[in-house]
């Protein structure tokens, strides 16, 4: 079999994308292909995307990356979950933890069981079934492989970029600060072949990876590729983020507090809490969303308040001729479930695995494209569920949530739910039954009816059952230390 030349791959951006895609490429494919990242220290980062999900840790072992290391360099904290504030109803809160739920049968989930539980008298919340989310709520944390605690990670963005341009440097990838100032392509093709620096410099390259953010400089402003506005769904379009001084103990998950038309964040790093409020501007001023950030932060503010603006939606196709989009530029479904950053990491991988060595095909293309299309189309439809299924009816942007057409696919999953409990799952998809039983519940879906496999259990085995199985996680949750401590012994920053 023929091997074809060495390739060149310029990577246009040095955010987390950026960086992201340039370690991914150094650690799998940097003895096949040179890489050449370039980005504009004048431009910078958004310089926010601050919290995570578990696939992340995947990522980093793929990378060979070192925890403790890791975590002391992002300032970070772990993270158990999402507490959602408000949502369902004011002064209502529930947690979507990155647990499990309950014990499942083969034939059906816990929630059933569960169910059955409540009409028979049993009173336990369906959350007191899951060890992260009580140890979440009781502001604990330990690494344990039995019984499994799974978790994510809250980080200083901009310390992640330089971690990994640092991780990406020294394997053998080049950096070249210096702004775009042209794209060139191809007349016949209509490929990019080059890159015009306003220094004059000219960056050559076979394949380029847009990282350049919401602008999309390479796969909109030069290949004019399109986007898919999803405003109708998800009408959140601006945010103002500020950070302040941490004030006492880091907690083990993120705040999510929603508000009169959005809602606001709460990330807890080791030095500092970073803050935002998202909202949508036709049903809040940008003056009054400030005020109301400003008024509702606790700690000292360390920057001054800035103001982000964005499109919810998605770049139609995220491989078009030799470009692919990373991160912002490939589009966004705003930060409620904090799933940029992984579709960042999911982009890369799927870049690997289909690495056009031997030159672009169009089934590959498409392939690449279908795969992104129905990724990020799930994530939104998991999104769209929290603001569609509230009790809210304080304010015009509640009611427009709450009445608003959401997309089909979404709309059967919550009638399979409604009807018999059944949470749907499709192959391959991030948030797992638990994830969708947690919300749904959380935010005020009760079934109509629930599997009757069930009732193959007696009613006393079934009340020893439930009430075994939350002794045994209050039992471990008892004897964790606090999340604060477990920080102190593992990764905790120098202080300065
Ligand atoms: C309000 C908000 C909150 C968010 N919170 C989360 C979260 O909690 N979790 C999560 O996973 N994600 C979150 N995200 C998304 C996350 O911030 C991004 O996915 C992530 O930071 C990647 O950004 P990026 O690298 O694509 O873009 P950017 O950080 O904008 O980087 C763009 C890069 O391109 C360079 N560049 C641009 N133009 C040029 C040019 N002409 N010449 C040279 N270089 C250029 C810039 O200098 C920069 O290096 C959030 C996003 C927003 C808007």
């Amino acid at each position: 079999m023929q091997q074809s030349k060495k390739q060149k791959i310029v990577i246009a951006g040095g955010g987390t994308a950026g960086w992201i895609a340039a370690a991914a490429i150094a650690k799998q494919l940097g003895r096949v292909v040179d890489v050449e990242l370039v980005e504009s220290d004048q431009i910078g980062t958004i310089a926010v995307g601050e919290a995570t999900i578990p696939p992340m840790r995947t990522f980093h072992h793929l990378l060979g990356i070192d925890e403790q290391e890791f975590m002391r360099e992002t300032s970070a904290t772990f993270k158990l979950g999402i507490s959602f504030e408000n949502w369902k109803d004011q002064n209502q809160d529930y947690i979507h933890s990155f647990g499990k739920t309950g014990q499942e049968s083969f034939f059906a989930d816990f929630h059933h069981f569960w169910l059955r539980g409540l009409q028979e008298g049993h009173t336990a919340d369906f959350s007191e079934y899951s060890l992260e989310l009580q140890a979440a709520k009781a502001g604990k944390f330990v690494k344990s492989k039995n019984p499994e605690i799974n978790y994510a990670y809250h980080l200083d963005a901009t310390a992640y970029a330089k971690f990994l341009r640092k991780y990406s440097e020294e394997r053998g990838i080049k950096r070249t600060e210096g702004k775009i100032s042209k794209v060139n392509k191809d007349m016949k093709t209509g490929n990019i072949t080059s890159l015009e620096l306003g220094s004059g410099k000219t960056i050559t390259g076979d394949f380029f990876i847009d990282c350049t953010g919401f602008k999309g400089l390479l796969i909109e402003q030069s290949l004019h590729t399109g986007y898919e506005d999803w405003s109708h769904w998800l009408p959140c379009d601006s945010a103002y983020v500020v950070q302040t001084k941490s004030t006492g103990e880091v907690l083990p998950y993120t705040r999510s507090i929603a508000h009169q038309a959005g809602w606001r964040w709460n990330i807890p790093l080791q030095h500092r809490m970073g803050n935002g409020l998202v909202y949508c501007s036709q049903y809040l001023g940008h003056d009054e969303a400030k005020k109301l950030l400003v008024d509702s932060i606790e700690g000292e503010m360390i920057t001054e308040p800035r103001l982000i603006n964005f499109r919810t939606g998605r770049r139609l196709k995220a491989w078009n001729k030799n470009c692919v989009a990373l991160g912002l530029s490939s589009g966004f479904i705003e930060p409620l479930e904090s799933t940029s950053i992984h579709l960042i990491t999911t982009g890369i991988i799927r870049f690997i695995r289909m690495f056009p060595q031997a030159g672009i095909i169009d089934s590959t293309v498409d392939e690449f494209n279908r795969q992104t299309k129905l990724e990020i189309e799930q994530l939104r439809d998991f999104i769209v569920l929290h603001y569609n299924v509230t009790n809210r009816q304080d304010s015009a942007f509640w009611n427009h949530c709450k009445n608003m057409q959401i997309p089909e696919t979404l709309a059967h999953r919550i009638d399979l739910f409604k009807q018999n409990a059944q949470a749907m799952q499709i192959d391959g998809e991030m948030f797992r039954v638990d994830s969708w039983t947690q919300v749904m519940f959380g935010q005020g879906v009760i079934p109509e009816s629930y599997h009757p496999i069930v009732h193959a259990m007696s009613a006393k085995e079934l009340s020893a059952f439930l009430t075994n199985y939350r002794k045994q996680i209050q039992q471990v949750v008892e004897k964790l230390p606090t999340h604060q401590a477990f920080i102190d012994q593992y990764c905790k920053i120098p202080s300065k």
